[in-house]
């Protein structure tokens, strides 16, 4: 299902910090957005899981307006792993992945075999199968993460909202995650703060500046190194990467851009 994003503003206490944004997240695509701290990347797709409301413009999902969907249907389209983590589930991990199969539920209604299917692949998917009667609570940070992922997983929808699903996690995590996410073919939103991760899975990016998107397309045409001084503050060289052929952004960790120098060619 394709999610299109049309002139959205959302403000805090009047404080507006995404401001008209559009974009698309097409069919069957994962699409990135990616920003520096504070542009407004979880803003956004929190508007998108219906977590805030937007102050103008609309989010449509296959060209409905979200607002008009009941909370059920759209978490029966729309799954998300949120920025806040939620560290306060009495729970054991199998019991936060079943969760993701509530829209599905009359109330009281127990599991089938359905449920119980689809909460152990969700489980394998993750890696966690084996630690499905730990509590939550007692879990580590990035397996946490991977728990409410398998939850998002469970709730089998359209659309994979991610706000940084790879932060916490250990590199060969972060790898299978990414993996994971590419090869379910599904339609996926996802924010990265590593933009090489994000140049190897998206299709398409979207770059947030100050609330608006400022720069959108294929990763190649999009990372480029004037891009990467004017928005991100810093100097790079984008080459092919050695084993895939993706775009490889090599950093300059020693010196930070100076970007009123720089030619913005990305205007
Ligand atoms: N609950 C909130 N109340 C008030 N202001 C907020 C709230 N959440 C975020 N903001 C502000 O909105 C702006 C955008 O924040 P947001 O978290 O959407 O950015 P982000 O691009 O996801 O940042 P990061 O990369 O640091 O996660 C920031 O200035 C932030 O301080």
């Amino acid at each position: 299902m394709r999610i299109d994003i049309e002139d959205l503003r959302v403000a805090y206490a009047g404080r507006t910090v995404v401001a008209g944004a559009h974009l698309v997240a097409a069919e069957g695509e994962i699409t990135g957005l990616v920003g520096p701290n504070g542009s407004g990347k979880s803003t956004l797709l929190r508007t998108v899981y219906r977590h805030l409301r937007p102050a103008a413009g609309r989010v449509l999902l296959a060209g409905t307006d979200i607002r008009e969907l009941s909370s059920a249907r759209s978490a029966r389209h729309v799954a998300a792993l949120p920025q806040e983590r939620g560290t306060d589930f009495e729970l054991t991990v199998r019991e936060v992945v079943a969760m993701g199969r509530t829209p599905y539920k009359r109330a009281f209604a127990g599991e089938d075999a359905t449920d119980r299917d689809v909460v152990a692949r969700a489980l394998a998917d993750v890696g966690m199968d084996g630690q499905a009667g730990r509590r939550f609570t007692a879990l580590s940070g990035g397996e946490r993460q991977r728990v409410l992922l398998a939850r998002a997983f469970a709730q089998g929808p359209d659309v994979l909202v991610l706000d940084e699903p790879t932060n916490h996690l250990d590199i060969r995590h972060q790898v299978e995650l990414l993996a994971l996410l590419r090869g379910r073919h599904r339609t996926a939103l996802v924010s990265l703060h590593d933009l090489n991760a994000a140049a190897s899975v998206c299709d398409r990016l979207h770059v947030l500046h100050a609330g608006t998107v400022i720069a959108s397309g294929p990763p190649r045409e999009v990372l480029t190194p004037p891009l990467l001084a004017e928005v991100f503050g810093v100097r790079a060289a984008v080459v092919d990467h050695p084993l895939t052929g993706d775009p490889l952004i090599a950093f300059d960790h020693r010196t930070p851009a100076q970007p009123k120098q720089e030619v913005p060619s990305w205007r």
